[in-house]
């Protein structure tokens, strides 16, 4: 169904506007308001997918409305009406942000055309913001601690510099998390965040898969290929569980740094790269070294700057929000209604052992609204997430 409303003082235009459109489109449902003071009471309070609005009109013109409309309804998109001695005017509206105008009287072509494009471009508009809205959801870092607003402050010092960073942090305390806002708030950001999780790469291919190969370097290297570090020229690399590679990769990352060029294997060519480096691990690189599987020289290129992600016991309260949040997006993503946790079930959580942290409490969050009550109480805590 499309929501469409008729402002049209004349009512014989307004008879014919509604007729036409209703006919038109059984999808299309048509309200009329006879001036502009009404017509924006009623865009007050209903979601319209489209105002038809005339613009010569007593009490409040057309402009007017439209003005109003675009503070409080941005989204609707506005058909101005022009009459004889108001094309000018019409033309101008577009600058104030109609979408089209039409010149009465209406011809019948013309106005189902520019209404059919109005409401496609309403949809558009609705779907891109839905998404946009998904995607930054995703990677919304919650939470107002002292510690995690250290590590906001540090990657927005960080971020716009070209220095790599090496963040450290057990399993799930949001490294990746960190990596992202990394990118996305520096100047590498319309360009490529390519993420390599090196630990699930077997040893014997990570080389490939970092660097490319030729033809015939191996059996199964049918044809050329270029690497994640090609695939990320201009961008940023995310080396995740980097205390994971192998000895001959870490030389081979050596050198791609200090000399910011790679070449692929099988060949001796070398491939300027310009890309930024993140890696992150949740290994104790120190003991790493000591005990020579990990190369100094590389931690030492890799850890410019180092940024430790605290885990979740160590930002409790952190807690409430996080649960709060995870409620909104897993309801969002079942499309069902958000439910709430009661004080007692949430302050219950805050003291729990989350060694799992932030990944291992959204996986309880969702385990709650699944089995929960309708709000969710202590006692469902302590019956479905019980430690
Ligand atoms: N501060 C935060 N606010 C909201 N969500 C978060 C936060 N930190 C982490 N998350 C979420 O928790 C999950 C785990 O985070 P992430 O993958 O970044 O952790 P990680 O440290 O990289 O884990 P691993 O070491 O296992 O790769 C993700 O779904 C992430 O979106």
């Amino acid at each position: 169904m499309s929501k469409i409303l008729v402002i049209e003082d004349e009512a014989a235009i307004r008879r014919v506007l509604v007729k036409i459109l209703t006919e038109e489109n059984e999808q299309y449902e048509v309200e009329q308001a006879e001036d502009g003071a009404k017509g924006l009471d009623m865009i007050k309070k209903n979601d319209y997918d489209l105002a038809l609005c005339d613009i010569k009109m007593p009490k409040m013109d057309g402009v007017e409305v439209l003005q109003e409309a675009r503070k409080i309804k941005p989204e609707t998109p506005f058909i101005m009406i022009s009459g004889h001695g108001d094309l000018d005017t019409a033309v101008n509206t577009m600058r104030l942000g109609a979408f089209d105008y039409i010149s009465k009287p209406p011809d019948l072509n013309r106005l189902l055309t520019t209404v059919r494009n109005a409401l496609d471009r309403k949809e558009l508009v609705v779907e891109n913001r839905i998404l946009k809205k998904k995607v930054s959801k995703r990677y919304e870092m919650i939470g107002e601690s002292g510690e995690i607003s250290k590590i906001k402050d540090m990657i927005d010092k960080v971020a716009p510099t070209d220095a790599r960073v090496l963040i450290t942090g057990a399993n799930g305390t949001g490294k990746e998390l960190v990596a992202h806002w990394i990118h996305e708030k520096s100047s590498r950001s319309a360009g490529p965040f390519i993420e390599v999780n090196c630990a699930a790469i077997p040893t014997e291919l990570i080389e490939s898969e970092l660097f490319g190969h030729v033809k015939g370097a191996f059996t199964s290297a049918v044809k050329d290929r270029a690497g994640k570090f090609e695939a990320a020229n201009k961008g940023t690399i995310f080396l995740d569980e980097v205390g994971d590679m192998s000895l001959s990769a870490q030389a081979k990352v050596l050198r791609a740094l200090q000399e910011s060029k790679i070449s692929r294997v099988g060949s001796d060519k070398d491939i300027k790269v310009d890309v930024r480096v993140v890696a992150a691990t949740n290994k104790n690189l120190q003991e790493e070294i000591e005990k020579g599987n990990f190369r100094e020289d590389l931690y030492h290129r890799l850890a410019v700057i180092l940024i430790k992600v605290p885990s979740l016991n160590d930002r409790r309260d952190d807690i409430p929000m996080l649960i709060e949040h995870f409620a909104d997006q897993i309801a969002s993503e079942q499309g069902s209604i958000q439910k709430k946790f009661s004080k007692k079930a949430i302050t219950l959580l805050q003291s729990y052992d989350w060694t799992g942290n932030i990944r291992e409490l959204r996986n309880v969050v969702e385990r709650l609204i699944i089995l929960g009550g309708k709000e969710v109480t202590e006692d469902d805590v302590q019956l479905f997430a019980s430690k």
